[in-house]
């Protein structure tokens, strides 16, 4: 378990993250969503004690850090692949890091079988792809069996059998009761691994939920209907709270109301209806529906 109360981290005169109130909990795999510069990598540091807070705790396992970095059979974390000396192979990068945390050698070949790695196990790791190298991170974070695990952007470089790999193992690591936090950008993944969410913006934090209750809330009292006088329907639907937006096709898109309400009033006033479909959401469209005002480098949209 980790939790954070207030936690702040200021550089200068910037908050990269400010009063972050969460808790991880075990047992399930717990997405860390956010724009670029949202603060993620910022927090992720904060909870292995690489960065100090400017204010607030975090805590793992009820334990505030006491100076010394977390072992790895506490926490492992992946937060950058190429955090590795180019000159040593697999084996030795994780041996060394078995030794200096007092883990049992049998460990190495253990988590190198785990990520697939052995068969490259002697190789350098500086000549290793970007996906491979995010493998031995991974390796590097299962190496002291640590009931923590924290992830920022694993499925970075990893082709699609990679990325199922890493669905699967994020997923078992939490069904056997460990504590997983993991970042992505990767939205549709994510609604794939990911059983809650932590959602940040410009450092603050904008939802702490189960991910299907973010799409379903999202989804909800959205209607999309077209009816032969669109415009009387519109100015009906307003006069029942609905908020209406007018798509280039005649087709109404309702916010604010559900399709039984839209379904009742047609029949009550008269409209002639040719279509009436509750909107579905995903994990994306919620998403940016959630950062739409945090978002700090936007990318123009194409004219
Ligand atoms: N060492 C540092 N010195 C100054 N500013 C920093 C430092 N580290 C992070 N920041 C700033 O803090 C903010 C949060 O950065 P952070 O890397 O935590 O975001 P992120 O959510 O991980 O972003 P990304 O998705 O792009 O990896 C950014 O504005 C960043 O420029």
């Amino acid at each position: 378990m980790i939790e954070a109360q207030g936690l702040t981290k200021r550089y200068g005169r910037k908050a990269a993250v400010s009063g972050l109130d969460f808790r991880v909990e075990p047992g399930r795999v717990t997405g860390f969503l956010g724009p670029n510069g949202a603060g993620k990598s910022t927090t992720m540091r904060m909870i292995l004690g690489l960065d100090l807070p400017t204010s607030g705790t975090v805590t793992v396992n009820g334990r505030r850090y006491q100076g010394t970095v977390w072992p790895l059979h506490q926490i492992g974390a992946l937060l950058d692949a190429r955090a590795v000396h180019p000159g040593r192979s697999a084996y030795n990068h994780l041996h060394s890091l078995a030794a200096a945390n007092g883990i049992p050698r049998s460990r190495v070949e253990a988590v190198l079988d785990q990520v697939g790695l052995t068969p490259v196990a002697r190789k350098r790791a500086g000549g290793f792809s970007l996906g491979m190298a995010q493998r031995l991170g991974i390796a590097g974070a299962l190496l002291g069996d640590p009931g923590i695990l924290l992830f920022d952007e694993p499925v970075n470089g990893l082709d699609p059998d990679g990325i199922l790999w890493i669905r699967t193992l994020m997923r078992s690591l939490a069904a056997e009761g460990r504590t997983v936090l993991v970042s992505s950008h990767l939205m549709s993944e994510m609604a794939l691994t990911a059983d809650h969410l932590l959602v940040i913006g410009q450092g603050r934090l904008l939802a702490d939920t189960p991910l299907n209750e973010l799409i379903a809330r999202d989804a909800a009292n959205r209607v999309e209907v077209r009816a032969v006088d669109h415009h009387r329907l519109a100015d009906d639907l307003r006069t029942l709270g609905g908020d209406i937006t007018l798509k280039p096709d005649g087709t109404l898109l309702v916010t604010g109301l559900d399709s039984a309400s839209v379904g009742e009033l047609a029949a009550a006033r008269g409209h002639v209806l040719h279509q009436l479909r509750d909107v579905t959401s995903s994990l994306e469209d919620a998403y940016f529906r959630l950062t739409e005002n945090s978002v700090v480098y936007r990318t123009p949209v194409p004219a």
